[in-house]
């Protein structure tokens, strides 16, 4: 049976040397933004972090697949963004020599960069090893100055086993409190950042993001919530991705009076694995909406193996082998497993009255 620990070593080392890239455009003015054609913003970013971590996974597992975020197609006659992004990936380096030889060392050329980032083009499915890669989840967030976070999952067979988050602005402390206010508190700022990882089956576990190899890590857990009616509960800062109205609703159906913490990205699930949350909802918006594998897959595993059950508004597990989206899935329900049949059936009352 598979361990898995070079897949999660793998992982871990080059999420913590993408952030190093994310953090340097984090800090400019101009981060180099494009418009995807479904009007989202794209960053040099997002970009180079993706161009690194295809280029550690292909070292490392040639004959994996990767269902990445972007693709370069549109960097390919932006000469300027291309240079600026080759410019950041390569002075992109772990301080420790031995970890930056485990993801792969340099990329050599313009050339094998663009072409990195294009292997993200795997359509998934259910067979075989394929990994999915979100080089910044949360990039709006990341435009305001918010939570942001490097995402990458391995799954097998269409079933996560390897799941890895690294989030730059949240404390490295589990047991800090969340802030509710979106705007403060959010930079990656000295004693910032933190990993986020998980095997399928040997629990989550956190450590300080750190710059060259991996600092010591610590296993984390779910918050036992006795009381639902005091539970923090968690949403994304944009309502265009998921409904404030409804969540309103559900939390207060649940008997909570506490403000929602509002928070970009995957550091949501994170956030509620470590016990700083307690419940992340996530409900359409949009009936046409397919929410994508690389929004969920890691922070699935990660909260589940700290002891949380995630499903759809349905009561449906994610299932994560029917491609790049996730398809037939309606929103996102969070919650550790003792409190969750009761959060699912308030969130199915709420949304029978719709
Ligand atoms: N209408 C929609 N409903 C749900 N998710 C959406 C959406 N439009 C975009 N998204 C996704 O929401 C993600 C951010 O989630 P959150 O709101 O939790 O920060 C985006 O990831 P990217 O920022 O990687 O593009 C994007 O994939
Ligand atoms: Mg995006
Ligand atoms: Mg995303
Ligand atoms: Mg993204």
């Amino acid at each position: 049976m598979s361990s898995y620990s070079k897949e999660l070593e793998v992982a871990e080392l080059a999420v913590q040397r993408a952030t190093l890239l994310t953090k340097r455009v984090f800090h400019e003015k101009a981060k180099g933004t494009l418009s995807k054609d479904d009007k989202s913003p794209v960053t040099i970013g997002d970009f180079g972090a993706q161009a690194l971590i295809i280029h550690a996974i292909k070292q490392n597992f040639p004959d994996d697949e990767v269902v990445g975020e972007e693709e370069a197609s549109s960097l390919r006659d932006e000469h300027d963004l291309r240079d600026q992004i080759w410019a950041l990936v390569e002075e992109t380096r772990l301080t420790d020599a031995s970890a930056e030889k485990t993801v792969g060392g340099p990329i050599l050329s313009v050339e094998a960069m663009l072409d990195a980032i294009d292997k993200g083009n795997s359509s998934g499915g259910s067979k075989g090893r394929i990994w999915a890669l979100d080089p910044i989840d949360g990039t709006k967030g990341f435009l305001r100055g918010g939570q942001y976070a490097v995402c990458l999952a391995l799954m097998v067979d269409g079933d996560v086993k390897v799941g890895v988050l690294g989030c730059p602005n949240l404390p490295v402390d589990d047991s800090a409190p969340l802030s509710t206010d979106v705007g403060v508190d959010q930079t990656d700022s000295e004693g910032k950042g933190v990993i986020f990882s998980a095997v399928a089956g040997q629990g989550a576990i956190s450590r300080a993001l750190g710059t060259g190899g991996l600092a010591k890590s610590q296993p984390i857990h779910m918050k036992p919530v006795e009381d639902i009616s005091q539970a923090t509960f968690c949403e994304s800062v944009e309502a265009a991705h998921s409904s404030h109205g409804d969540q309103f609703a559900i939390a207060t159906k649940l008997g909570i009076t506490k403000q929602s913490v509002r928070m970009d990205s995957q550091a949501k699930y994170g956030s509620i694995a470590r016990g700083a949350g307690d419940i992340y909802l996530r409900l359409p918006v949009r009936a046409d909406y397919q929410e994508k594998i690389w929004d969920h897959a890691a922070g699935d595993l990660i909260v589940r193996e700290a002891g949380g059950q995630v499903t759809d508004s349905l009561g449906k597990r994610l299932d994560f082998s029917k491609g790049r989206t996730l398809v037939s899935n309606k929103g996102v329900v969070a919650a550790p497993a003792p409190v969750h049949g009761k959060v699912l059936e308030v969130v199915k009352e709420v949304l029978a009255k719709k």
